[in-house]
């Protein structure tokens, strides 16, 4: 079963397939021959959340699991493992990608490939008993087939825009690990970067792949009981992963993979949390003025805006709104009226009811005009009614979907809530 964006907390304890068990048990062995440690007290199961960890009994204040640092898949062992490993870090710095995503991945794929090219079995390669646990297939967006209906459902949201420009940068990346490896495909690269990116942790400013402790799913803050740290930050020694709270039989453990907002973990981790605590995003366009080079003003009004702006006005302003910027579109909507109107633009403006009452109408204008635009839910659920019989994936990425925009949505109208209520 691929992995899936699931939106529910509820457990539903469920075995795991015998191919799991064996691989499991193979990698808590290895941990332990190479001086690590597992709690025998926790489990591998299948709930709703997917494969995850659970406590067999009761536990308090515990180490969960410990791995010297030789266990961890690092950035720096990737780049010195890889004959071009310095060069791809030197060039995906260049151009602004994650390079310690990009070699983890290329790492992967040069062990997969070795292991297939020299009859070697992937059993003899070091990291082998934690590749047996890597899920074999990922459904993130990046991986949609293209023209699928998904992508026609949540057109104009600007999760939409999101997907493209994550599909974009990997297909940016794609094409300069190509440069050095020529033989790997999309789908082979889309593995192991997707892999990468939903299970890499950032230790001591690289990014490593961490066995074992990658199995425990995310929780929101209020759920997560376990915290992870690395013993000695100067020399390289243990990742130890400890209890912060007591575990009651059968709970799952939960980690924290940040504060994400869902479109975020969608795009990363292919699931949404069933309530985020953190706000989504939408973004806006608002006009840049026009200002016509014979106005006398017009270079003074051009500074202003810039200024008022924060540097923000462009030819076409494209800003993100969530509940913490509201203030920040308004005050751009100013600048914008107050270089619109002939004369000359005075900084103390923004208390003029004409240039407020502009300010405000354009903020709504943009609003409403977002939300006619974010309505995929009936598209969305027509199409959806229509493909319960398809995988499991295309389900729950539906109803991942349909939350993110159901929250895209409530940041609008929150928004136009706020500029009525300044009105009243
Ligand atoms: C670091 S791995 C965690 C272990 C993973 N479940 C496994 O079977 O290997 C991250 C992946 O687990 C799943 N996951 C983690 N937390 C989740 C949650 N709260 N709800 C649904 N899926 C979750 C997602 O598929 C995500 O990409």
């Amino acid at each position: 079963m691929p992995e899936h964006a699931g939106t529910s907390a509820a457990s539903s304890a469920a075995s795991l397939p015998m191919d799991d068990v064996a691989a499991i048990k193979g990698l808590e062995s290895w941990i332990a021959e190479n001086g690590g440690f597992t709690h025998p007290s926790l489990r591998i199961s299948c709930g709703a959340r997917g494969r995850g960890v659970v406590a067999a009994e009761p536990l308090s204040s515990a180490e969960l699991c410990r791995l010297p640092w030789r266990l961890l898949i690092s950035e720096q062992v990737a780049e010195e493992s890889l004959s071009f490993g310095r060069d791809l870090r030197m060039s995906a710095e260049e151009f602004g990608s994650a390079p310690g995503l990009l070699l983890l991945s290329a790492f992967l794929l040069q062990e997969r490939a070795q292991s297939s090219a020299s009859s070697r079995d992937l059993r003899d390669q070091f990291y082998s008993p934690y590749y047996h646990v890597l899920p074999r297939c990922l459904a993130l967006p990046a991986s949609w087939p293209e023209g699928h209906w998904l992508h026609a459902g949540i057109k104009g949201s600007h999760l939409e825009r999101q997907i493209r420009a994550k599909r974009h940068s990997l297909g940016l990346e794609f094409s300069l690990l190509q440069s050095f490896a020529p033989s790997y495909t999309w789908e082979e690269f889309l593995w192991a970067r997707c892999v990468v990116a939903s299970r890499a942790y950032a230790l001591r400013g690289q990014r490593c792949l961490v066995p074992w402790a990658d199995l425990l799913n995310h929780g929101a803050s209020h759920e997560v009981q376990a915290r992870y740290h690395v013993l000695d930050e100067v020399v390289q020694s243990d990742f130890v992963m400890t209890l912060t709270k007591d575990l009651t039989k059968d709970e799952e453990v939960l980690q924290s993979y940040g504060d994400k907002p869902n479109a975020m973990l969608l795009l990363d981790y292919g699931f949404v949390l069933p309530k985020s605590a953190i706000s989504a995003s939408v973004s806006m366009t608002i006009p840049t003025p026009q200002i016509p080079d014979t106005d006398p003003q017009v270079i003074l009004k051009k500074k202003q805006l810039w200024s008022s702006s924060g540097g923000r006005f462009g030819r076409e302003t494209v800003l993100e709104l969530n509940r913490l910027n509201f203030d920040q579109h308004l005050q751009l909507q100013r600048a914008a009226a107050i270089c619109s109107r002939s004369g000359e633009p005075t900084p103390g403006e923004p208390s003029d009811p004409v240039i407020e009452m502009a300010a405000r109408d354009g903020c709504k204008t943009a609003a409403e005009q977002m939300l006619r635009r974010s309505k995929p839910s009936v598209e969305m659920g027509e199409i959806g009614e229509r493909t319960l019989q398809e995988q499991d994936w295309e389900i729950f990425a539906q109803q991942a979907c349909f939350q993110i925009l159901d929250e895209e949505r409530a940041v609008l109208q929150d928004f136009l809530s706020w500029l009525s209520d300044l009105s009243a």
